[in-house]
């Protein structure tokens, strides 16, 4: 279930939204000009029917005579929708910059925060289906609101110079329809809400499947997940459907008040014109183009209101992801300094952003040629779990220390701590005599090359994967160099974003290249391997040690392994 608490609701006009993107304000703006426009049109086509109708009926005139107001019309209408067409186009224009904006802002925001605090399946759902949902904010919705507000205006000031009493009518009327618009839009945004909710569920349930299919299959357990599938299906066709029936009871609900209104206006013309006779009031072409004109506005002063009411349900997904897209960037990395950047050492940083900024960093690079590290009275702790031992421990400048403590003591969390992935709860880390907490961490990343237990792959080649250890790229020579030195697998070799087409020990080797192309293009004096060569028969281990062996030269290196090869290259074993 979907780990970010859903915010109250806002209203019709979501600032943040607009606040995101600048192109949004500009697009307001068009919204409005082009709904003035708009209404002209729109009074200007019910001026010129009423007349045709009247000229044709009341006055007998033909065509000869009506001609050039038939050519009018159809240059208005035509004017009309090719204003309506500029409209979407604009609205879909703001909306791709509204949404991309929000995007990366997000995905800046996610590579800040710890990683695996949320589930990649809702993220993907967020991030893609979620924000793209907007589209009929921006299509829709936000020019239908402009559209709510300038038009009824515009044809209530005709109405009021053609026939007062009309004018009064649909003024008395009009307030029902956002009345109600409101009532319907507060109870369909907790709908929206929950079958947001149950989208992500499904979204995460899902990728959970997937993900955990071979090991299912392996128990024979794969056939009991189709009921639960069913399950989660079954909560979100009917919390699809519940949604969907109130949107059509709103529709109806607004139609009906409308329809209501513009009744009465009609039968209030019908009977002005049916007396008229009587006392000479609204009488021949003049009385009939008047009535006409005042029967042709009245719906068009509540259509765009109704449209409001419609669009905003279709949008009202959209709001809901908008909402958790926010909450994301209201949140404090809790575990991370303010001063750092989002990429990790010898991983990948699909952020431009990040990556040029680690570059900036590198020209100050705060720690010194191989440092000594230090934890004093050190405690590392995680949610719901005690925590681990205090640590005390140096790690001597310019040697390699292998850490062979017992599984679970936390070496790879100390590794994670050294490049500000987790944070201690009390006591300090200190690079020589400057703590942690003290230095620009993007560049105590920068300083650093790290091998994690797992490494992250992306789809696509050995080649490809290596290179983005390093934010401005390497050439290919260089990438090579760091394969062969790492007895990675060739280069063109292609790799899915899981791992499959690689084993684990070829995994591995291809993060040992990446650590490898990060020492020989960026220098950083401090090298942490965990693991490195878990997977790797002995033959290999070795020859992955040798090729290591001129790298550890002059830098302060970490190896958290508990094979024999590794321990003899260690200057020294810390255990705790
Ligand atoms: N994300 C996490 N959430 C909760 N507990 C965690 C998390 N990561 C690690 N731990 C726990 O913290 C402790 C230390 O884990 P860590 O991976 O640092 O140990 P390690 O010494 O590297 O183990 P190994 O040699 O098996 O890799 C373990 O008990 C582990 O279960």
């Amino acid at each position: 279930m979907t780990q970010l608490a859903a915010r109250p609701a806002r209203g019709a006009f979501d600032r943040r939204l607009l606040h995101r993107a600048r192109g949004a304000t500009v697009f307001i703006g068009v919204c409005a000009a082009l709904g003035l426009a708009r209404t002209a049109c729109a009074v200007a086509s019910a001026w010129l029917i009423a007349s045709l109708i009247a000229g044709a009926f009341a006055a007998g005139k033909g065509l000869d005579t009506l001609g050039p107001q038939i050519i009018a019309l159809a240059a208005v209408l035509s004017a009309r929708a090719l204003l309506a067409s500029v409209q979407e186009a604009a609205a879909q224009r703001a909306s791709a910059t509204v949404k991309s904006g929000l995007r990366r802002q997000a995905l800046e925001q996610l590579m800040r925060l710890p990683s695996g605090k949320r589930h990649s399946g809702e993220t993907a759902t967020l991030l893609v289906r979620g924000i793209d949902a907007l589209d009929d904010y921006f299509a829709r919705y936000l020019p239908q609101l402009v559209l709510a507000v300038v038009v009824p205006v515009g044809v209530l000031a005709v109405m009021l110079a053609a026939y007062p009493p009309a004018a009064v009518i649909v003024l008395v009327t009009l307030p029902l329809i956002p009345l109600f618009g409101i009532l319907i839009g507060l109870y369909t945004r907790s709908r929206a809400e929950r079958q947001w909710e149950s989208t992500s569920h499904l979204a995460h349930h899902f990728a959970d499947l997937v993900a955990g299919l071979p090991t299912l299959k392996a128990f024979g357990r794969a056939a009991k997940q189709t009921g639960a599938i069913e399950v989660t299906t079954g909560a979100y066709r009917r919390r699809s459907m519940a949604l969907l029936r109130v949107a059509f009871c709103s529709a109806l609900v607004l139609e009906l008040a409308a329809s209501l209104s513009v009744a009465v206006v009609a039968v209030t013309v019908g009977v002005d014109l049916v007396s008229a006779h009587n006392s000479g009031g609204m009488t021949g072409e003049a009385g009939l183009r008047t009535a006409l004109l005042v029967l042709i506005l009245a719906p068009e002063a509540y259509l765009p209101l109704r449209n409001v009411g419609a669009h905003y349900h279709a949008s009202a997904e959209g709001l809901a992801a908008a909402e958790r897209v926010f909450a994301i960037l209201a949140e404090t990395p809790e575990n991370q300094d303010h001063r750092e950047t989002a990429t990790a050492p010898g991983q990948p940083s699909p952020n431009p952003d990040a990556a040029a900024l680690t570059a900036a960093c590198v020209m100050r690079t705060p720690l010194g040629r191989a440092p000594t590290i230090m934890f004093r009275r050190t405690v590392f702790a995680y949610p719901g779990r005690p925590p681990l031992p205090e640590l005390s421990l140096t790690i001597p400048a310019g040697q390699t220390t292998v850490l062979t403590a017992r599984s679970g003591a936390g070496k790879s969390t100390l590794m994670a701590a050294l490049v500000g992935f987790r944070r201690p709860v009390s006591g300090s880390i200190a690079f020589d005599d400057t703590e942690l907490s003290d230095l620009d961490l993007a560049a105590v990343r920068r300083s650093i090359a790290w091998l994690p237990q797992r490494p992250v792959l992306i789809d696509g080649t050995v080649a490809e994967n290596v290179r983005l250890a390093v934010p401005d790229g390497a050439s290919d020579p260089a990438v090579a160099k760091a394969i062969a030195a790492a007895h990675a697998p060739a280069a063109n070799r292609t790799v899915a974003a899981d791992g499959s087409g690689l084993s684990a020990g070829e995994a591995a080797r291809v993060g040992l290249a990446r650590l490898l192309l990060r020492a020989d293009l960026l220098d950083p004096p401090v090298l942490l391997l965990d693991e490195p060569t878990a997977h790797l028969d002995a033959d290999t281990e070795q020859a992955v040690l040798d090729s290591l062996a001129p790298y550890r030269d002059q830098r302060t290196v970490l190896i958290a392994s508990h094979r024999p090869a590794v321990r003899a290259i260690a200057d020294r074993e810390v255990d705790w």
